[in-house]
């Protein structure tokens, strides 16, 4: 089993993350992700992180590319970044958390619940001036092997359409997406449009664009969700194109508390191109 307290808190700001690193009996127990790109990585990462092409996370299969990989895909990563039962995951990315977010939901999958999200990823790292590193950090791969532990992080469409009665009421989707993609003006599949009854709320409207694209104060994200009906009351379930964006709104419904913080990571990919799901408008 994983440890019960977790060695850093879930949201982790970058001065934190520096002092943890140089504080050696944290920094050995610390695994640290770079989600961004292989480009960003070569120019300078947070020391010791390790480079993770985010399509792993993925299936990379069409019609929903997004969809959770294979056990023995997600056994191979795990191992790749030495994850065992006393790592601390934290993870970033350069584009406000939303591959971040998906690797926690992923580790929250395999029942690996110590991970930080480092608020403002690699924007709010330089910007706060700490130091990057060209050094491929030498990494002890483990022999992990993945398993469904909390399958309830994810909702299936099968799931989706026998609740369908109870959205918006005990039971809501989170649709990440943008305004046209929800109203069907954009269209991203066989059809646009959205799950009916589904909530639009677009993911970068958690994050501070004036602040590096940290997310806003918890509180305000609460004020932000109960306005739109996100309520901890009920059933969660974020979802965009394809479970990236989304993944930055499962990580802040899970940051606020919510217990019962679904993604679908068939997202839209797979509901719009399925001819028998219910869309609207229809
Ligand atoms: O998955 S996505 O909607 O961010 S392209």
């Amino acid at each position: 089993m994983a440890d019960a307290q977790p060695l850093l808190p879930l949201i982790l700001d970058p001065k934190d993350l520096n002092e943890a690193i140089q504080t050696p009996a944290l920094a050995s127990k610390l695994i640290i992700v770079d989600l961004s790109t292989q480009e960003l990585y070569d120019l300078g990462h947070i020391p010791g992180a390790v480079y993770i092409d985010h399509k792993r996370l993925t299936c990379a299969q069409p019609p929903a590319p997004g969809r959770l990989p294979s056990l023995e895909q997600l056994s191979q990563l795990m191992s790749d970044i030495g994850l065992t039962d006393e790592s601390h995951v934290v993870v970033y990315d350069h584009e406000g958390g939303p591959w971040a977010g998906r690797f926690i939901w992923t580790l929250d999958l395999l029942g690996h619940p110590n991970s930080s999200f480092l608020n403002g990823g690699r924007d709010a790292w330089m910007a706060e001036k700490f130091d990057l590193s060209n050094d491929t950090p030498d990494t002890t791969p483990s022999n992990y092997t993945a398993e469904l532990v909390n399958p309830d992080c994810r909702a299936t469409k099968e799931e989706i359409l026998s609740e369908l009665d109870n959205i918006p009421n005990s039971w809501a989707i989170w649709d990440a997406r943008s305004q046209d993609e929800h109203n069907g003006t954009k269209v991203l599949a066989a059809r646009g449009g959205h799950i009916p009854n589904a909530t639009h709320l677009e993911w970068t409207d958690t994050l501070n664009k004036s602040d590096n694209n940290k997310l806003l104060p918890l509180p305000e994200l609460e004020k932000l969700l109960n306005k739109k009906g996100l309520t901890k009351d009920k059933t969660i379930v974020s979802h965009c194109q394809t479970h990236r964006r989304s993944g930055l709104t499962y990580l802040v419904a899970k940051a606020l508390g919510y217990q019962n913080n679904k993604a679908y990571d068939g997202s839209w990919s797979e509901w719009g191109n399925d001819p028998d799901t219910p869309i609207e408008p229809a």
